[in-house]
């Protein structure tokens, strides 16, 4: 696992947005996983303006997303579709037909899940995996006690993503009680995971991703299997991580 340290949020995003671009100019990226949440807007942010001053082109690029409430349609404005248009997709060059998330509106959300799991192999899997991670550790919506064999399916939400969701609703309630993610397999399975926190909310989960015991009970600590895995964190989010300089 490479760690690199990041003053505050804003170097974090900055450094990732250097990181994405390198990876898709030297290593042929064609693949790239999407995360949501608060975590990588900043990372998308610069990306739009490298990419619109000729920095790195996704024209060719398929983008498949982590996961999608369960219940909201596309053009919800609380849907990870929506998000994904306003933070990224509509200020770049990329055809809508390259860009996938699950359908958190299916009719049949588990054929839905089988759809997807099926789209990013037919895609040839992902090459670069964009990671946020939930305050108990949480990868994509896998929640503390999933299995690390899981493939995208359909997930109930933990109490506390619930709440530390509730902000992008007028109301708690409103926040959907499952979602489809990829499974922790389909995650790991991911050629390169960057991994972005910051913030001392997340102070616990990376300490226990980079130092803990690898275990189900928290789903970020599988990546300390993974080959090929970059932290970007800050100060504050690297906060109780004694093994590091
Ligand atoms: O970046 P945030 O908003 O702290 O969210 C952390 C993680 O939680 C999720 O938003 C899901 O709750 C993930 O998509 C994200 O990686």
């Amino acid at each position: 696992m490479n760690v690199i340290r990041a003053r505050d949020y804003e170097d974090m995003s900055e450094k990732a947005s250097q990181l994405v671009v390198d990876k898709i100019n030297e290593s042929n990226v064609n693949v790239l996983g999407l995360a949501t949440g608060g975590t990588p807007v900043g990372l998308y942010k610069r990306l739009i303006k490298k990419i619109n001053k000729g920095k790195a082109s996704f024209s060719n690029i398929h983008t498949v997303n982590l996961d999608e409430y369960i219940g909201l349609s596309a053009d919800d404005p609380n849907s990870y579709h929506r998000y994904m248009d306003d933070v990224l997709f509509k200020h770049i060059n990329i055809p809508k037909s390259q860009t996938h998330l699950p359908n958190g509106d299916a009719e049949d959300v588990q054929l839905e899940c089988l759809r997807y799991e099926a789209l990013i192999h037919e895609l040839g899997g992902v090459d670069l995996q964009l990671l946020g991670i939930g305050n108990n550790g949480h990868i994509g919506f896998n929640e503390p006690g999933s299995s690390f064999s899981g493939r995208t399916q359909v997930v109930e939400l933990a109490p506390s993503t619930i709440e530390a969701n509730a902000r992008y609703f007028s109301d708690e309630e409103m926040v959907p009680r499952q979602a489809i993610t990829m499974g922790i397999q389909t995650i790991i399975e991911s050629k390169g995971i960057l991994l972005l926190a910051s913030g001392l909310d997340k102070a616990e989960a990376i300490q226990e991703l980079i130092e803990g015991e690898v275990s189900e009970s928290c789903p970020a600590t599988v990546l300390q299997k993974h080959s090929d895995l970059t932290i970007i964190a800050d100060e504050q989010a690297l906060s109780l991580v004694t093994s590091l300089k």
